[in-house]
């Protein structure tokens, strides 16, 4: 049986992730947590009793975690969303040496709704159509915007043959703004209650709106994507993977 380590155990997505091993078929090698009150904070001694590593934690711990991965040479599935450029840059130099999975939502409708979005995007231009994304989330959250709103930027981005920074960010508008520039993808973010995590795109024009939203009800969604992920990534040659390739997608 496949052994999974978990980072971040005692958290909100940790303890879902530590049950859904068990549904999977697999054995809880272990968890860490910060406090390292239940849990030890050692990520290094986990990956070592560890056949694959889930993140669910936050972009400052993930460094740390992804050299204990790499130092113990075993696949990692990372869902902490917040990575800056540098981080996400270190993820595809370790992809050299171990299976890495890193995905901003590991539930199969996101995973298809970006593949929705970066087709639509190359249909609509973005001279008349623009591309707006508006995300909510519990008030825990501590990044903005979500990683999944990032990840449907991108997917727009690429629909229209550019990159996010090259199309340009609308992110937070307040105040004088002046006009939208055209092209730009706008972002907005609520912070709400519990809301476990909603996505809309948008693309509108000055005759047409398409709204496309996905809603999630329970987090474990996630937690059961990401032990797929885990099981998956067992068998897989180094490299860095997203949630598609686990999907048959890529
Ligand atoms: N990709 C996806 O599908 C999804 C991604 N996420 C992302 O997962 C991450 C975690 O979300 P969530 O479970 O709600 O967060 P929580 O705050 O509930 O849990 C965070 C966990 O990380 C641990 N932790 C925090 N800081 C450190 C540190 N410096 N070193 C080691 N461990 C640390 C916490 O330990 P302690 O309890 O001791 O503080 C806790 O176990 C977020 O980035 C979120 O955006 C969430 C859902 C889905
Ligand atoms: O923090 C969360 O809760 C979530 N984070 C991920 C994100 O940043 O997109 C995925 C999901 O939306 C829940």
């Amino acid at each position: 049986m496949t052994k999974i380590g978990i980072l971040g155990i005692s958290g909100r997505m940790g303890r879902l992730l530590a049950e859904e091993v068990s549904t999977a078929g697999a054995t809880l090698a272990g968890g860490t947590a910060r406090r390292g009150e239940q849990w030890p904070a050692d990520p290094r001694a986990l990956a070592r009793v560890s056949d694959v590593l889930i993140d669910f934690t936050t972009a400052e711990a993930a460094e740390p975690h992804l050299q204990a991965a790499l130092e113990a040479r075993k696949p990692l599935i990372l869902g902490t969303s917040g990575l800056n450029g540098a981080q996400e840059a270190a993820l595809a130099e370790a992809g050299r040496d171990i299976p890495i999975v890193y995905a901003a939502n590991f539930s199969p409708g996101v995973n298809l709704l970006l593949a929705v979005a970066e087709r639509l995007a190359a249909g609509l231009p973005p001279e008349s159509y623009d591309a707006e994304i508006v995300e909510t989330h519990h008030r825990q959250k501590i990044d903005a915007p979500s990683g999944t709103a990032i990840a449907l930027g991108r997917a727009v981005a690429a629909g229209r043959g550019t990159t996010l920074e090259e199309a340009g960010i609308e992110s937070g508008r307040d105040g004088h703004t002046g006009p939208r520039k055209t092209g730009a993808i706008g972002f907005a973010a609520l912070r709400a209650g519990q809301v476990v995590g909603e996505h809309t795109l948008l693309f509108a024009s000055g005759s047409e709106h398409i709204a496309l939203t996905h809603r999630s009800f329970e987090r474990r969604v996630y937690a059961t994507g990401a032990v797929r992920a885990a099981l998956w990534a067992v068998r897989q040659p180094p490299g860095l993977y997203g949630m598609k390739h686990v999907l048959g997608m890529g």
